[in-house]
């Protein structure tokens, strides 16, 4: 495909990660109440590997959410473009996400939903771009770093194309004409 030239991440080692990460959170939520939430688009193919990896009786919800601002704005800048039907009050809440980047989104929604008195809200993502970040956030279940390079597939997208690419290909952005 035009643009796409290098696989950065293989289909092979995402599963095996993913399968790796659904049994470490099986692990440390056993006995007790864990709601996933998918965070659309992108982290939509995630979730579906990962629910599917972990071995205990789960809720899974979706939220779309887009964050504004930047790390000094203030706790409130997020808009939620569509919410979660769940009463979450109680619940430990598991957010999964297909990228961290500025780690802005994650920062406001994070606090977000600790004010709907959550009893713990962590953070899930299969891809991290540290490089990049603006805030420090806390990735409770990181799954594989990358370098700071625009990337697609595996629920990314470019202009809402190629979020069901199976790997993670790197975007030549020059011959894509990105700036
Ligand atoms: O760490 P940040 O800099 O805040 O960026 C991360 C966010 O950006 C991406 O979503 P995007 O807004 O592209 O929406 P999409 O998943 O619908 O494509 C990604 O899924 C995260 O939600
Ligand atoms: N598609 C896509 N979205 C992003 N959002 C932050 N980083 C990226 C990236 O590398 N690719």
């Amino acid at each position: 495909m035009k643009g796409l030239n290098k696989i950065l991440v293989s289909k092979a080692e995402l599963q095996h990660r993913v399968k790796e990460l659904g049994a470490e959170i099986s692990l440390d939520y056993h006995g007790q109440e864990l709601v996933l939430i998918g965070i659309l688009k992108g982290g939509a193919v995630f979730m579906a590997d990962l629910m599917r990896e972990i071995t205990l009786p789960i809720g899974i919800d979706y939220m779309s959410v887009s964050s504004y601002g930047n790390s000094s704005t203030s706790s409130g800048a997020i808009v939620i473009k569509k919410d979660i039907d769940t009463d979450i009050r109680g619940k430990h809440i598991l957010i999964v996400e297909d990228m961290i980047d500025t780690g802005l989104t994650l920062q406001h929604l994070q606090k977000h939903l600790l004010t709907r008195d959550a009893l713990s809200v962590k953070i899930c993502t299969i891809l991290n771009k540290p490089s990049r970040r603006l805030v420090d956030i806390k990735i409770d279940y990181e799954g594989i770093e990358i370098p700071d390079e625009f990337v697609v597939g595996y629920g990314l997208d470019y202009a809402e194309q190629y979020r069901h690419l199976p790997d993670v290909w790197i975007v030549d952005t020059l011959e894509l004409g990105i700036h």
